[in-house]
């Protein structure tokens, strides 16, 4: 039988803060255009996988690789290149910026043509941004964020300025995504909101999403698999049906009480 090789591969993950050990031998795979979830409790380490993945926290002993290429040792910078894109829970939006000018800072490592370049040839530039802006529209077309194209990201309302987080993070052009909290603080119409357009996003984009979420009925709703952390230890790592069931995954999440 052939042998799927996963987009992401993970593997025996340790990270050391002085005497706290954020993680525990951490090991997982993330295939192609699959909905990956990382749970588990404050402290577990869910932020410190995400700051492994994009080269922010170099991990002691482990390794990480996507389509075949190792990513850890590099810089952030470097590993951003490779497709890695990530959210964050407060929102990198510039809040000066209008919605579209966030996207297109998005783009910005995918620019070819840099300022000098840009003057002496003007045509290619000019041809350039054109395509960039047409990526950009695409994703505000997707995520349905229209009315608020030119408006400055710091007076969107939460919910839309939390989708125009996602948006940023799109823009990049993606094959991993890592979504750090896309519902924190949302109510529950806005939650609601939000899994339809990560739903939308699947369908119509080619990427692999890694979900870490508080909100476990939205990580059950989306997630195609869960690994369930506990202090930094994996403990178990299954479809969502699964690990509902698995009982320490009961015992340390749920508080015996699914
Ligand atoms: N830069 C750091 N310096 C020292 N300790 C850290 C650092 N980053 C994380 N830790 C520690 O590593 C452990 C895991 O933290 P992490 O933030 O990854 O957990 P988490 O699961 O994301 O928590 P939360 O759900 O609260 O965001 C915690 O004990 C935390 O205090």
């Amino acid at each position: 039988m052939e042998r799927v090789t996963p987009l992401l591969e993970v593997r025996d993950l340790t990270l050391r803060f002085g005497g706290v050990t954020a993680l525990n031998g951490v090991g997982f795979t993330v295939g192609r255009g699959e909905l990956f979830a990382v749970i588990g409790p404050n402290g577990a380490g869910k932020t410190s996988i995400f700051n492994c993945l994009n080269g922010v926290y170099r991990p002691q002993r482990g390794t990480i690789t996507l389509d075949g290429r190792r990513v850890n040792g590099r810089a952030p910078a470097a590993i951003a290149g490779m497709g890695v894109a990530r959210t964050f829970q407060n929102l990198g939006l510039f809040e000066q910026l209008t919605l579209i000018e966030n996207l297109m800072l998005g783009r910005h490592h995918l620019m070819r043509t840099g300022m000098l370049a840009g003057m002496a040839w003007w045509g290619r530039a000019k041809r350039e941004e054109v395509d960039h802006r047409a990526a950009c529209e695409e994703i505000v077309e997707l995520l349905e964020l229209e009315p608020y194209r030119r408006t400055p990201a710091g007076l969107l309302p939460y919910g839309v300025a939390k989708r125009a987080e996602l948006g940023r993070a799109l823009a990049m052009s993606p094959t991993l995504l890592l979504l750090d909290e896309p519902v924190a603080g949302m109510n529950v119409e806005e939650t609601e909101d939000m899994a339809r357009y990560l739903i939308e996003v699947r369908r119509e984009l080619d990427l692999a999403m890694i979900l870490v979420e508080h909100d476990t009925r939205l990580v059950m709703d989306l997630a195609d698999r869960v690994l369930a952390l506990d202090f930094g230890t994996p403990i178990a790592t299954g479809s969502p049906e699964e690990i509902q069931r698995d009982p320490k995954v009961v015992e340390a999440y749920l508080g015996g009480a699914a």
